[in-house]
């Protein structure tokens, strides 16, 4: 088995020796294994890109450089298995995939070699693995400044949203969903989810919701009391009603009354109108959950 191992050294939590502390588990599960760096923004992206002469490619690095490698392992035939060992601030994915935050117990867990098969979300050319958002999410990462993001991680992206919160414009939708149901409206926030987890914490949407085949689509009206008391009952579990909607969907077509920047996996590259869609199954990625265990 050859392993291409791809580390972002800027990464919120990488630092020296870390490195070394992975590739010791690693070593034994692997024949080979290619280390390679990233020395500026879109390395990883390329070195996915030519991973097809590998059977596995671990990526070191927060979501910005997972979402890099998976956009360049989504365009390859022949598609290496990936694992994540968490070296950002939230590590969203490697949340749902149950893997450990210390990257030397994630590593340990990868030789394992447990695998599931991933859901992979495709809006226009692009892929997206945890999570497409647009609305209070991309503003809420945009209102973050890099010094912020240093020195309070994911305590910052709370406080950008709070403070994106307040100031809310609501904007007029049109979606139509794959299934066919057609919808209007105005809303602060869309997000259609796959994975489990945003900014660090779980959202508590359908399980399994990474390999169903479907997004979660969140539609938000407005920001009020009323939907902060809905989230918090429907993260204990209490909630029956909420007050935003929520639908589960294989895909969908949206336009918005003027182009909105939308954030998949916290970039933000493009802008509405959008056509999104779901590759059941697309990649298979190594996992800590419980639940896959054998
Ligand atoms: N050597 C490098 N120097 C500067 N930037 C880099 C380098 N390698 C990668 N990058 C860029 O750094 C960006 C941020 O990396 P990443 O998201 O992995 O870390 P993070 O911001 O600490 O984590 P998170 O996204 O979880 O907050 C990536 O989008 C990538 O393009």
């Amino acid at each position: 088995m050859r392993l291409l191992l791809i580390s972002n050294p800027t990464a919120g939590s990488n630092r020296a020796g870390l490195l070394q502390e992975v590739i010791d588990p690693l070593a034994g599960m692997f024949d080979e294994i290619v280390i390679r760096q990233t020395t500026q923004s879109l390395d990883a992206l390329h070195f996915a890109e030519e991973a097809t002469d590998f059977d596995a490619l671990v990526v070191i690095g927060g979501d910005g450089t997972v979402f890099e490698v998976i956009n360049g392992v989504a365009k390859l035939d022949k598609r290496p298995i990936l694992g994540i060992i968490p070296g950002g601030t939230c590590n969203d994915f490697a949340r749902t995939l149950g893997l450990p935050m210390v990257p030397r117990l994630a590593a340990e867990m990868i030789a394992t070699q447990q695998i599931v098969e991933v859901d992979l979300g495709q809006v226009n050319d692009t892929y997206f693995l945890n999570f497409l958002g647009l609305g209070l999410v991309a503003e809420a990462s945009i209102g973050l400044d890099t010094e912020e993001k240093a020195r309070l991680g994911k305590m910052g992206y709370y406080l950008s949203t709070i403070r994106s919160s307040m100031e809310a414009e609501p904007f007029s939708y049109e979606l139509e969903l794959a299934e066919g149901q057609k919808m209007t409206g105005e809303a602060v926030l869309i997000l259609a989810a796959n994975g489990e987890s945003l900014g660090g914490i779980g959202t508590n949407l359908s399980e399994g919701a990474y390999n169903d085949g479907k997004l979660d689509l969140v539609i938000v009206d407005e920001v009020n009391l009323t939907t902060i008391r809905d989230v918090i009952l429907q993260k204990i579990g209490l909630a029956t009603e909420p007050s935003f909607t929520h639908i589960l969907t294989s895909g969908f077509t949206l336009k918005t009354d003027s182009p909105k920047v939308i954030d998949t996996d916290g970039e933000k590259a493009m802008h509405s109108p959008i056509e999104v869609s779901v590759l059941p199954e697309y990649l298979k990625m190594y996992s800590g959950r419980l639940d896959t265990l054998v």
